[in-house]
């Protein structure tokens, strides 16, 4: 969009999150294994919960609950009836699943007292409910996630990846160049993330084959990063067409979508959740920056959060444009409102890892307001130079913020990188030392402490964006990729 030009709300793109995305199927790849071998499966109940077996289905009738000799059962979930807190709520029949012969469609009868569910909504006795591939299947309530509903004409991933790990086809969301899918260490059944990419792409475009490098980039910088406040890396996988990167679970979304929740009336998260939020963010920042990792497109959207609680654990993710910071740094890259001024000045200047420094004060000033400091909105100034002066715009949103915060996100903001704090001296600041910062510290424990439960919920993501009001609002923003 040209400088100065005033873009109507209504034209502000978002990218939507697509949840039935299909991949094309690598010839060369091996078919899942399942516990309940029958031929000619048409789908197949995927068991994500340790004791639960996957189950081919071919006929077309199954049922499936405790079972007794008046109520015979196709599977009886006897292997699960040491796990007290599932088996409690399986009832004699639970559910049943048929396939109509005509029109191949496939639903669940829902049979039980305490519910099943799919998606995490409550079908309820006596209901019925189609099925279509990826559907997530609970019981009694949402957070007991036993299968996940897959059709068998779907998803056949390397034996590289499904020795290890089980792929459902559930979709956990969708990037730029692939989708994550839900899946599970077959060793301990602990969820993971699966995150797929299309190498193929490379012969396309160059900004795809900017991309493929990063893959590898991606990986190297998170294999050596071990943080609470950053997502980990279990495996990698690269075969002919796809990359698979398996990665830690974090079921809450993007940080984007908490930060325009219509719940906070744009108006932000307020002085004490904000604080909370901070203290994680420049602890993972200045974990980064120790060990010589600068990030380069920290933003809302790579930000994940653990669960959908309101104080939940954020994750720092995507780092496909991080670099060893002892390295030279001159690229233009990130994404252009959260990019500091050294990074928007030059191609030639090289710049520090204070670059995330800036885009960090960009996010908490969206988490404090619920806007973004530098925007195409304001039509006074091109946002490369609102950038270029640090000009800031403190609306009547911060009235309710203190002075002291208002004062760190100035700090953050300086223009000049030598005067702007590096992350250990933020942390070092009295701003850091209060009570929301020290049960930040106590959740995350907490958090790392529960990783080992391993199957979560995994609610349904929204995004959610409100264009009205006077100033600025936060979108999701796409970053630059460096020319090769
Ligand atoms: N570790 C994870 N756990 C759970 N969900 C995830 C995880 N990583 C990503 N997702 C979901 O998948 C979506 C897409 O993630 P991804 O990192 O591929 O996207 P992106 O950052 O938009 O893409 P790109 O890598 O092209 O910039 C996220 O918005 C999130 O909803």
């Amino acid at each position: 969009m040209a400088r100065g030009t005033k873009r109507r709300r209504s034209q502000i793109e978002k990218p939507v999150v697509n949840r039935d995305d299909t991949i094309e199927v690598d010839e060369d790849a091996a078919v899942g294994d399942s516990q309940v071998a029958v031929t000619k499966a048409y789908a197949r109940l995927a068991g994500i919960r340790r004791g639960i077996a996957t189950i081919d289905l071919a006929d077309d009738n199954f049922v499936c609950g405790r079972g007794s000799d008046e109520s015979p059962v196709n599977y009886n979930f006897s292997s699960a009836s040491h796990d007290v807190g599932l088996y409690r709520f399986i009832s004699k029949i639970q559910f049943a699943i048929s396939r109509d012969s005509e029109t191949r469609r496939i639903h669940l009868h829902d049979h039980s007292r305490n519910g099943t569910l799919v998606n995490q909504e409550m079908i309820g006795k006596g209901q019925s409910r189609e099925l279509n591939n990826g559907d997530l299947i609970s019981i009694g309530i949402p957070a007991l996630i036993i299968f996940v509903f897959e059709t068998t004409d779907e998803g056949q991933y390397p034996e590289e990846l499904t020795k290890k790990y089980h792929v459902t086809s559930h979709s956990l969301g969708k990037g730029g160049f692939g989708k994550v899918l839900l899946g599970y260490k077959r060793s301990d059944r602990s969820v993971v993330a699966i995150k797929m990419l299309n190498t193929q792409f490379s012969t396309r475009c160059s900004r795809a084959i900017a991309k493929t490098r990063d893959i590898k980039n991606e990986v190297e910088v998170m294999k050596k990063l071990s943080h609470p406040n950053i997502v980990g890396i279990y495996d990698w996988i690269s075969v002919t067409k796809y990359s698979y990167m398996v990665i830690e679970y974090v079921g809450g979304g993007e940080f984007f979508t908490k930060v325009v929740d219509p719940k906070y009336n744009r108006m932000g998260l307020g002085e004490s959740l904000g604080k909370y939020f901070a203290f994680q963010l420049i602890d993972a920042v200045m974990y980064l920056h120790s060990v010589g990792i600068c990030h380069r497109d920290i933003k809302p959207e790579n930000i994940l959060c653990s669960d959908k609680t309101e104080r939940c654990v954020l994750k720092l993710t995507d780092f496909g444009m991080a670099k060893c910071s002892v390295m030279k740094m001159k690229t233009r890259c990130g994404t252009p409102s959260y990019n500091a001024p050294e990074i928007v000045a030059n191609e030639s200047i090289e710049y520090s890892p204070k670059v995330d420094i800036w885009s960090l004060g960009c996010v908490l000033f969206i988490t404090f307001s619920g806007y973004p400091p530098f925007s195409e909105e304001y039509t006074d100034m091109s946002m490369e130079d609102q950038v270029m002066k640090g000009r800031l715009l403190f609306h009547s949103q911060w009235r309710r913020i203190t002075i002291e915060t208002q004062n760190m996100i100035k700090w953050m903001l300086t223009v000049e990188p030598a005067k702007r704090p590096s992350a250990v001296e933020l942390m070092s600041t009295d701003w850091m030392k209060c009570a929301d910062c020290r049960s930040a510290r106590q959740d995350i424990d907490q958090n790392q402490r529960n990783q080992k439960v391993p199957v979560q919920a995994v609610a349904a993501q929204k995004d959610t964006n409100n264009n009205d009001g006077e100033v600025p609002v936060a979108t999701k923003k796409k970053r630059v990729v460096p020319a090769l």
